[in-house]
């Protein structure tokens, strides 16, 4: 649990990230600010990705109208071993929290056979109850991994690999996704250790992030500073939000940033879609073959 200090209570700190055009066709001098945010916390924008405004809005829309339904109705589709499907309010907690989150989500995964880790067929709210809902979240979901993967093109440009390095099935041509949906509701105190979303950084390789416009994502970019200073990262129209994950500081040893970030409710009901992506596996000693060296250098 964290104290709430005199400087948290009454400044509002608003991170300024990067923002990189994937439409830019000067790929270097994309790869060097990508490179940079990197080093700098790992958080930066995403413009001109070509995920429509109006499938994004159809998104939000049919996820707000799955949060809507009455609670036995969302039971029906809680969440498998898998963890596909519907979490309710408190039932996640990540490490040293008290309190679970005063979120609740659905997870759609990659769909594939039973037998396979992580990836079986997704549970789906009823048809009758929720119409075209499958065929949204399955045609984001599409959009929000090819959006994934042109950004995974610039950043081997930032670590001097080949542009199509991350293509391969190994990476993320064939990769595992956590698509989330997610809904926060109620005031969040961090001094009593009550939050949206504790604090915590992602596990995958990278994370897109579409939110409404409501405040309440913050990141702190240096962990070990205390009291941690607390940064709000604001939502831009047309822009998705994109940090990268622990498996690429571990992959980069250590010099580009999984950063800790942290949701806070301000009473307003929050919503946002995020979609993880990493590899199946975990290629460490065939990654740091070609990129140890060269990230090393930077
Ligand atoms: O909803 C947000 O703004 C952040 C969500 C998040 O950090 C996560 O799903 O890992
Ligand atoms: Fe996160």
């Amino acid at each position: 649990m964290e104290n709430k200090t005199q400087e948290e209570a009454s400044t509002i700190n608003v991170s300024s990230l990067a923002c990189i055009d994937l439409a830019n066709s000067n790929l270097h001098r994309s790869a060097a600010s990508l490179k940079q945010a990197c080093l700098d916390c790992g958080f930066f924008y995403v413009t001109n990705h070509g995920i429509s405004e109006e499938l994004k809005d159809e998104a939000f829309e049919q996820s707000k109208k799955f949060f809507a339904l009455p609670l036995d109705e969302k039971m029906k589709v809680l969440k498998n071993e898998k963890h596909q499907g519907y979490s309710p309010v408190l039932s996640q907690i990540s490490d040293n929290q008290i309190h679970g989150d005063y979120k609740e989500s659905f997870f759609i995964g990659i769909e594939g056979s039973n037998d396979t880790p992580f990836c079986r067929a997704n549970i789906w709210p009823n048809p009758d109850v929720l119409s075209g809902w499958q065929a949204t979240m399955e045609k984001y979901h599409q959009e929000a991994l090819r959006v994934c993967k042109a950004i995974a093109r610039v950043l081997a440009l930032a670590l001097n690999v080949d542009g199509d390095y991350f293509d391969t099935p190994e990476m993320l041509g064939n990769p595992l996704t956590f698509m989330r949906l997610l809904h926060y509701e109620g005031m969040s105190d961090p001094s009593k250790g009550i939050y949206g979303c504790g604090p915590h950084s992602d596990f995958g390789m990278m994370t897109l992030l579409g939110t409404d416009s409501v405040m309440g994502l913050q990141i702190c970019k240096d962990r070990d500073v205390k009291p941690r200073k607390w940064e709000y990262i604001l939502s831009i129209k047309g822009a998705y939000i994109v940090n990268i994950g622990d498996l690429l500081e571990r992959w980069s040893n250590g010099i580009f940033k999984s950063t800790l970030h942290r949701v806070l409710g301000n009473g307003q009901d929050r919503y946002s879609v995020s979609l993880l992506a990493k590899p199946i596996r975990v290629y460490l000693h065939k990654f740091f073959r070609h990129v140890h060296f060269s990230v090393r250098l930077l």
